[in-house]
């Protein structure tokens, strides 16, 4: 099944000789379980492609389908709708609630979902343990490291059991350690099928992508399908 499809997907902005031309004219299709690396300088269009295809930001013109339902006309009540229940995102600067504990972060999706309190709460516990952070659930981010707070918000982009994680520079502020338990975990969504589309700088985690698109200006320079790089030696 194909979790995410882009036809002519093109976003402007400006106008006239102040025109950028953020994405221009993308065909792609990620199938359910793939993860997709995209790639690029700085400006090429990579956030603005993550936000076109997670709902985030509306296309100048083309289509954006995911799984069987096309969200680029869809209505804003809808749009959250979708948001909210049926894709996960992760940022470069975790986005967490300061003043909630782990646990209180990870379930806040699922409650605002409308899951009942025990489940929601039930749920977020077993994500923070799938991401290795059980004995930290009562920790205020604070009193988290960095890869600690990415984690976090990995669980919490998972609570909804989304079709899609999409996820922006998410080692953009971690240090090499932190970075590679960030990576591990995405190989570990993988493996279990997750979609995932990951706009990055680093190499290490194309290397454990699916397939890694490298864009230049709004278009898709090079779309390398590979599989199986080894970045640790497990595979
Ligand atoms: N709101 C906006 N108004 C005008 N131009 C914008 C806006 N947002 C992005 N752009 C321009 O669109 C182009 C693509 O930006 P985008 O942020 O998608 O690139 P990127 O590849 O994610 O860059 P980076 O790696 O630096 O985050 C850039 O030229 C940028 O200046």
């Amino acid at each position: 099944m194909t979790a995410l499809r882009a036809r002519g997907l093109t976003k402007r902005y400006g106008s006239d000789n102040t025109l950028v031309r953020a994405v221009d004219e993308i065909d792609l299709d990620v199938p359910t379980g793939q993860t997709l690396a995209i790639m690029g300088p700085s400006g090429c269009g990579k956030s603005t492609l993550l936000h076109l295809l997670g709902g985030l930001q509306r296309p100048t013109r083309g289509e954006v389908w995911l799984a069987d339902r096309r969200i680029d006309t869809m209505s804003e009540r809808a749009l959250a709708r979708l948001r909210r229940d049926d894709v996960g995102f992760v940022f470069q600067s975790f986005h967490l609630m300061d003043e909630l504990t782990a646990v209180e972060n990870v379930e806040l999706a699922a409650l605002l979902a409308g899951r009942s309190p025990s489940r929601a709460r039930k749920r977020a516990l077993y994500l923070l343990d799938r991401v290795g952070l059980a004995d930290r659930a009562t920790h205020l981010p604070s009193a988290l490291s960095g890869g600690q707070r990415q984690r976090v918000a990995i669980a919490r982009a998972l609570s909804n059991e989304p079709l899609v994680v999409f996820a922006d520079e998410p080692t953009g502020n971690l240090d090499s350690a932190a970075t590679l338990e960030v990576l591990r975990l995405f190989d570990d969504l993988r493996l279990h099928g997750q979609t995932l589309v990951v706009v990055t700088h680093d190499a290490r985690i194309a290397a454990v992508a699916d397939r890694v698109i490298a864009m230049r200006d709004g278009a898709f320079a090079d779309d390398n399908r590979l599989v199986g790089t080894v970045y640790d030696g497990r595979r």
